[in-house]
């Protein structure tokens, strides 16, 4: 129901006596919002844009910085412009506002274009009623939009820009938008109208630059303390847990029925993840931008309306979400800085309810993250900013020190805290002795672990190319592909349908995540035409087999690099295990092609110098230009006739027999042996003969099996 507007407030810009405008300003807030009173530096903050004034505004995330522009929408006719980085942070707050009757809208390409025109109209006339516009960086940027705001100013209609999230203006913040970078432009455009620029980043690098991109005149500089009392903080060592997994699940059941947010690196680790919390009876989803956004707003809805209680996550998840009684956030690997943490692990307890940041921090998850920031330093342009591995050294120390983990955050942002004002609400100043046990094992283990040679890093294909897996860890920065109207976030799943859909699969994606997209791309174009032939959808395509020998490549380039083995040509190495595959499985199909890489990717990671030089013998002779010795793994011969049952039952066997499993947590990787897996002709040829010895025992009739 829509709430009649309060009479005419006396807060407006000529109004020298500002702080008369207090009482007016509090009934606003009542009246609209039902809080008692502001908070922190909101009424400063609204107070100097109400009176003409640049302010940038530095709160905590749940500080309540909406408050700050909202309020001066209602304070006076006009229009407030808000410019968020999000779709969906528009649509959220646009709904929550309209939700108690003030009059807001957001544009955006996603809209329907009746309701496009609907606002522009309203714009047009001379009296819009809207008082809150959301829009989009790159709808500033065009010169229709900007035309359009020059007249509402010009008819004193254009009341105050904010700048939601300005950080990520800021190739220094953890979220740089390029988008952002155009509204560098809106001083000279706009000159007159006051700017509020608004964020949760609190390193003063970023501060700086935000202020000078933005050409804030004398802004008013407002900054709250970023301690947030009621999240208690903890980090978990994997290395001294036996399994993270079930410590996690066992953590979250002891909380109870509670609401939480569990943040992964890889999109393969929030589906496992999940999986396994929904297998014990935890309502769990995952959430990344691998998954379609179809399946990403339900998931989303799901969790807001608290139908499901913990979202799995990567860090596609998160920026301007408003659900406030979020008990526990929990990183499931380390963060890549202490900002990233801090906003991550900010959004528990936004009702300033006792709340839970628990770290789960791994040496291998380190030593990945480690790997990856290094890897983009390199790539960086001369001129680019981004901060890499420095910030995530803060990080590092906060889970490797001793001391209070509150005083490590806040100092991180340049606050002074007092460790006696923590009042044991994080683990280190709770129970300091189990903390230092823990730091003083972890240290034992690590330097144990590091004497037997290649032991980090063993959960996953950590390789050099798939930083994709990881694109939503990263700033959403290489997203050039904007549109005039359109956020171009790249944690929209509509990227990875678009390259489904696409001749050509994006380069920002992983190997792995290649061949599961081009999967499910061969299985839209067989949906689409049911008359292909059941063979033709089964066969390998030069694309798969390409990608496969990709990711063959990767792997080898890292494990010959731990190895130190050099007399390996890795292009060939994989050339020749790729082939070896194909010549196993082409006939089989696809399924079998693709569990053969992934068992042969397997055992590279396990594989040592030996296993590699014989295996890879002919691809040693030829890097050295002598002859192949013909001393490599005998070769299958393909099957020609393939029985169903035989495939069935080949299958079922080659999964139960893969110990992925031990593979993953053992710490010292040599002693181990991948058992045997026959390729399908052995596995034939052995059922043959059991058949055969079954028949002559006179049991059952041999089945008759044509091989090559
Ligand atoms: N003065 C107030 N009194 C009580 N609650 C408030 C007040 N101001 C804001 N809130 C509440 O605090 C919560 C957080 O507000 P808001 O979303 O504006 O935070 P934010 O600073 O923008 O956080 P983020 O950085 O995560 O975007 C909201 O639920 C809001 O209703
Ligand atoms: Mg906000």
């Amino acid at each position: 129901m829509k709430k009649s507007p309060l009479p005419v407030q006396n807060v407006h810009r000529s109004d020298k006596n500002v702080g008369g405008g207090k009482e007016a300003l509090v009934k606003l807030l009542r009246w609209h919002f039902g809080h008692a009173d502001f908070r922190g530096k909101q009424l400063e903050a609204i107070q100097a844009v109400v009176s003409g004034r640049d302010c940038f505004c530095l709160m905590p995330t749940g500080g309540g910085k909406s408050i700050c522009y909202q309020i001066p929408a209602l304070a006076k006719p006009g229009i407030v412009l808000v410019v968020s980085p999000l779709i969906a942070l528009m649509e959220n707050q646009v709904m929550a506002l309209k939700e108690k009757g003030i009059a807001a809208e957001y544009l955006s390409s996603t809209q329907a274009t009746h309701v496009r025109n609907k606002i522009h109209e309203d714009l047009d006339s001379g009296k819009p009623s809207v008082r809150l516009l959301y829009v989009t960086p790159e709808l500033i940027a065009t010169k229709g939009f900007m035309l359009k705001l020059r007249k509402l100013r010009d008819r004193g209609l254009l009341n105050l820009i904010a700048i939601d999230e300005a950080h990520c203006i800021s190739s220094w913040g953890h979220d740089f938008r390029p988008s952002y970078r155009q509204l560098s432009n809106l001083r000279d455009s706009l000159a007159d109208v006051p700017m509020l620029a608004l964020t949760a980043t609190a390193a003063p690098k970023v501060q700086k630059d935000v202020i000078d991109s933005l050409s804030l005149r004398n802004p008013l500089v407002l900054k709250s303390s970023f301690n947030r009392p009621n999240i208690f903080y903890e980090v978990r060592y994997k290395e001294l847990i036996d399994n993270a997994y079930t410590d996690l699940c066992n953590l979250l059941k002891s909380c109870g029925n509670i609401c939480a947010i569990i943040y992964c690196l890889e999109r393969t680790t929030c589906d496992d993840l999940s999986l396994h919390l929904s297998s014990t009876g935890i309502s769990s989803a995952a959430y990344h931008a691998g998954l379609q956004s179809k399946l990403r707003s339900t998931v989303l809805d799901d969790w807001l309306s608290s139908k499901k209680q913990v979202i799995v996550a990567t860090v596609a998840f998160g920026m301007g979400i408003d659900k406030k009684d979020v008990r526990m956030v929990c990183h499931f690997n380390v963060p890549k800085s202490m900002e990233s943490f801090y906003q991550e692990s900010g959004r528990a307890g936004r009702d300033q309810l006792p709340s839970r940041s628990v770290l789960y921090y791994g040496v291998d998850d380190r030593k990945k993250m480690e790997f990856l920031l290094r890897n983009s330093e390199n790539k960086k342009s001369p001129s680019s900013k981004k901060p890499t591995t420095s910030n995530f050294d803060q990080i590092v120390r906060y889970c490797e020190g001793s001391g209070c983990r509150r005083k490590k955050i806040l100092e991180s942002f340049g606050e002074e805290f007092p460790v006696q004002q923590c009042k044991k609400t994080c683990d280190a100043c709770k129970n300091p002795n189990q903390v230092a046990r823990c730091l003083e094992e972890l240290t034992t283990t690590a330097s144990r672990r590091h004497n037997s040679s290649r032991v980090f890093i063993t959960s996953s294909s950590d390789n050099k190319t798939n930083e994709g897996e990881y694109s939503e860890f990263w700033n959403r920065n290489e997203d050039g592909s904007n549109s005039d109207e359109e956020i171009s976030d790249s944690d929209d799943g509509a990227d990875a349908v678009k390259s489904i859909a696409g001749p050509k699969l994006s380069k920002k994606l992983g190997v792995d995540e290649k061949l599961v997209l081009l999967e499910r791309a061969e299985e839209k174009y067989y949906e689409r035409n049911k008359q292909v032939k059941k063979s033709e959808k089964n066969a390998i395509s030069e694309t798969l087999r390409e990608s496969s020998k990709q990711r063959l490549l990767n792997e080898l380039t890292r494990v010959l690099q731990l190895l130190g083995v050099e007399e390996i040509d890795s292009q060939n190495a994989s050339e020749f295990l790729e082939n070896e595959c194909y010549r196993k499985y082409s006939k089989a199909g696809k399924s079998f092609y693709y569990s053969q890489i992934a068992s042969t990717v397997r055992w590279l990671g396990t594989a040592s110098r030996d296993d590699l030089m014989t295996r890879l013998s002919s691809v040693v002779s030829y890097a050295k230009g002598e002859e192949p010795s013909g001393e490599s793994l005998p070769m299958t011969e393909p099957v020609e006739n393939i029985e169903q049952e035989d495939i069935n039952t080949y299958a079922t066997e080659l999964q139960v027999d893969e110990p992925t499993q031990l593979l993953v947590t053992s710490p010292s990787r040599s002693p181990i042996r991948l058992p045997e897996i026959p390729s399908f002709s052995e596995f034939v040829n052995r059922r043959k003969m059991k058949h055969s010895t079954e028949v002559s025992d006179g049991k059952k009739p041999a089945k008759i099996m044509k091989l090559q």
